[in-house]
């Protein structure tokens, strides 16, 4: 029986074995088969023809893998590109937002591998590089949904990751989603990295990684990979740019561009309109927003990571009733990457991000998309606005803030074919809890500091704008929009100083075009003498020209066609925001519903820096104490004079703001006088110790005398008492003999009383050095200290009969020892 069961399991296993052994054969024979029909099909795939993804001669792997994610039919992007890309072509794909491009190049990788049989051992086959490491993430997911029927291995290759764990694993990957830092810094120094097989290069959102942000890197990368290759390009702003595709080196590459011929550039179903406002303004209008929007997903874009940060931690304070989320660059990646899953998750809630969100990102089901500050260009614009009405029938609103002299680039918003409509702001809706935010900001100092970063950040970011026609920093109202932020008193704008010093300085005459830096060159130059010395200089210098700048604003407006802010009585309640209707000739701003709004013509508050220019102007020297005696003569403080060469020659030249390096310099210059200084101190205080010592010692030997003086009139007359030498023996040490020893003893505490009150040390008062006694063998009790300094006790108190009778009974008492 056991031998049959043997010999049936023997057979069982070969046939076990031979069962595994031939369906793959036949598998693998199957697959080739397969494989070859679909490449035959390549040449004929007509995009026209294509309705769904079952008419793309695809693996059966991927077809399952977009049936199980819901995709059944392609986009417009992806009927056009993907069949270019199935043959091998090289593609620049330019499609709108949310049209489908990460499908139309996700499908050609994976079939380009699976009909190569790509497996581990043949390591990278793929390199798909984006922007940002949210974007990164955003189509490795992509790829695990839909390639997961395959079995190639994707890597995530992304900064804030765990760089060991990526370096081990790179040799096993096939296709590699990464950011061109991440990426280049594997290519310098990792020996396990190698793209030598690399089949496909695929660029998301191209012209953003060719730009110039990425230049060098993109350089480097594009140096060290095989020019055998295929390369795709997509982006919903794709660059025709000759220059960054030789540097691909593409030479023909196909266009695919399905919405070229369409009416708009921006989603058929995103809704888009703009707002114009003063800068003080706009925090209340996004308060406001927040508040009648609360059960929406909302998407706001800022400049600037500070001002990101700051209008968040301020509204979060504020409580608007909805979540708040921040995305932006210098949070760390694993709160990014928190933030944005839960934006992903999320349905109402409010995330401030910067343009790091504003490139690809597929959030679901966004309602508004909010831009506080004007973007950068129109390409910026586009990509902003398309996180919402994303797929096949998103929808979608989208809401940009402008300030009056931004305004213009809303003709070149509508030149690339946006449409976008002005809309007013029902004034009545608008509350400004500029109190309350005052209030945080005095209460949390952390908060002021983020507002004033924001508030430097924001006009840095104006000013370094290449579009000078349209951000122009001298023309927003700082003191007004500091205000509006909770700042009582503006920051300082040390980047515009330094500006214009450089302007006058090198006398540029190209930043002359701009009037308002002329004038600004103009009056620095007529100022240099009294300016220079001060450090607030930009305030004094801006203002003056502000004013000029925006008295010439107030007169251009009479002409430009005015803002209406609506408040019509039969007005939906619901419509914080409404549609421009008609043009007045009167320019009103938003009445605050809660604060009264601080009027323009308001006396200026008296800023710290205005103080400090006053004192400096009536040459007060600021923090510096003059002492008098009663006479009223000037005390002169030796400390406080200067000594060095080097800190009186900057003394006189008395230059405003801290010069650092001068400052150490004079310091340590100083420093060597103050060195002496102690020194001579030190000594004088040693003096007066031994002073005070060599004193005492001549009053101890005048009390003495003293001593013997009143022994003969009043004390008692001791000199008979038996030597005590000689009855405890001659002690050799430097303190002198055993009593006298006790007798320092009892005089120590006095002493020590005196040397607090004198500040002698008490180095001089050394205990008794008993062990020179004991080792001579004198026992303990035959010492008694204490009676010795009883007999001294008490005998000032004895009478001379009473000090004789003791005396004796002493005498006895010793002889008997
Ligand atoms: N064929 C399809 N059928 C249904 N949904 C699709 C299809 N293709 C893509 N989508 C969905 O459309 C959304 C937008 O896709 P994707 O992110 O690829 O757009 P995009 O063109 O890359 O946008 P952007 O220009 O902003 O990067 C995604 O949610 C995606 O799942």
């Amino acid at each position: 029986m056991k031998e049959n069961k043997e010999k049936s399991l023997k057979n069982g296993n070969k046939h076990k074995k031979f069962q595994l052994y031939k369906p793959r054969k036949k598998k693998s024979a199957e697959e080739d088969a397969a494989i070859q029909y679909l490449q035959a099909q390549y040449e004929k795939i007509l995009p026209e023809e294509i309705k769904t993804f079952k008419d793309f001669p695809l693996s059966q792997k991927t077809l399952k893998g977009l049936k199980e994610n819901n995709f059944i039919l392609p986009t417009e992007i992806q009927k056009q590109a993907i069949g270019y890309a199935l043959q091998g072509k090289d593609i620049l794909g330019a499609a709108k937002t949310g049209s489908g491009k990460t499908l139309a190049f996700l499908i050609p990788v994976l079939e380009n591998l699976f009909c190569k049989k790509w497996t581990r051992l043949d390591g990278v086959g793929v390199l798909v590089i984006s922007p940002t490491r949210e974007l990164a993430y955003q189509i490795y997911e992509t790829l695990r949904k839909v390639g997961h029927f395959h079995d190639f291995s994707v890597g995530l290759i992304i900064g804030g990751q765990n760089l060991k764990f990526e370096r081990k694993r790179m040799d096993q990957m096939n296709i590699l989603i990464c950011t061109p830092g991440r990426l280049l810094q594997h290519m310098d120094e990792n020996p396990l990295f190698n793209c030598n097989n690399l089949q496909i290069l695929v660029l998301d959102e191209a012209d953003r990684c060719l730009d110039m942000g990425f230049e060098t890197t993109m350089n480097a990368i594009i140096e060290n990979l095989p020019p055998e290759r295929q390369t795709l390009l997509f982006s919903a702003t794709q660059t025709k740019s000759v220059k960054d595709l030789a540097r691909l080196s593409l030479s023909y590459p196909t266009y695919v561009a399905p919405h070229e011929q369409a009416e708009t550039v921006t989603p058929e179903f995103l809704q888009q309109s703009y707002i114009v406002c003063e800068i003080d303004e706009k925090l209340g209008i996004l308060w406001s927003f927040i508040k009648n929007h609360l059960k929406q997903k909302v998407l706001i874009f800022m400049a600037t990571c500070k001002q990101v940060k700051y209008t968040y931690d301020l509204f979060c304070k504020l409580r608007p009733g909805v979540s708040l989320l921040a995305l932006y660059g210098t949070l760390h990646q694993e709160k990014r990457e928190k933030i944005y899953n839960e934006f992903c998750r999320k349905s109402n809630v409010v995330l401030f991000a910067t343009d790091l969100a504003s490139r690809g990102l597929d959030f679901p089901r966004v309602n508004w998309v909010i831009q506080m500050d004007c973007p950068e260009d129109v390409d910026t614009y586009i990509h902003r606005a398309g996180r919402t009405a994303r797929g096949v029938f998103g929808k979608g609103e989208g809401l940009l803030m402008l300030l009056p002299h931004e305004e213009k680039i809303i003709e070149q918003l509508k030149h690339r074919k946006i449409p976008i409509n002005k809309i007013s702001v029902d004034p009545s809706k608008v509350i400004a809890p500029q109190r309350k935010i005052e209030a945080l900001l005095s209460d949390h100092i952390e908060l002021k500091q983020t507002a004033q970063r924001a508030f430097v950040n924001y006009l840095k970011s104006v000013f370094l704008m290449k579009n000078k026609d349209i951000f122009n920093v001298q023309l927003i109202d700082t003191d007004a929009y500091a205000r509006s932020l909770g700042l009582i008193v503006p920051p300082r704008i040390r980047f515009l100083r330094k500006y214009q010093k450089n302007n006058v300085a090198m006398g540029n005459e190209g930043a002359g075009t701009d009037d308002v830096v002329e004038k600004l060159r103009e009056t620095a130059e007529a100022n240099k003498d009294s300016d220079e010395s001060s450090s607030d200089e930009e305030e004094t210098n801006i203002e003056p020209l502000l004013e000029s700048k925006k008295t010439k604003l107030q007169k251009n407006k009479i002409q430009i066609p005015k803002l209406n802010f609506h408040n019509e009585e039969d007005s939906d309640d619901g419509d914080f925001l409404q549609i421009k209707k008609t043009n007045v000739d009167v320019h009103e701003t938003p009445q605050v519903e809660d604060e009264p709004k601080i009027s323009k013509k308001k006396a200026k508050p008296l800023t710290k820096a205005a103080v400090a220019k006053k004192i400096l102007k009536k040459k007060i020297k600021v923090n510096t104490t003059v002492k008098f005696t009663e006479e009223g003569e000037v005390i002169q403080d030796d400390q406080r004079t200067l000594k060095s060469d080097v800190a009186k020659q900057l003394s006189i030249e008395n230059i405003g703001g801290i010069d650092i390096e001068k400052a150490k310099e004079m310091l340590q210059e100083e420093d060597k006088f103050d060195k002496i200084r102690f020194r001579e101190k030190v000594k004088a205080k040693h003096k007066e110790q031994k002073r005070k010592l060599k004193n005492k010692k001549k009053e101890e030997d005048g009390e003495k005398d003293e001593f013997g003086s009143l022994s003969e009139s009043e004390g008692p007359d001791l000199s008979w008492l038996p030597d005590p030498d000689k009855i405890y023996g001659k002690n050799d040490s430097d303190d002198g003999s055993l009593s006298d020893n006790y007798e320092r003893n009892s005089m120590q505490s006095e002493d020590n009383q005196e040397s607090e009150e004198s500040g002698v040390d008490q180095v001089y008062h050394r205990p008794p050095k008993r062990k020179l006694i004991e080792n001579r063998g004198i026992p303990q009790e035959s010492v008694a200290p204490r009676k010795v300094k009883k007999i001294e006790d008490i005998s000032c108190k004895l009478s001379v009969q009473e000090a004789e009778a003791l005396a004796m009974s002493l005498l006895q008492k010793n002889n008997k020892v």
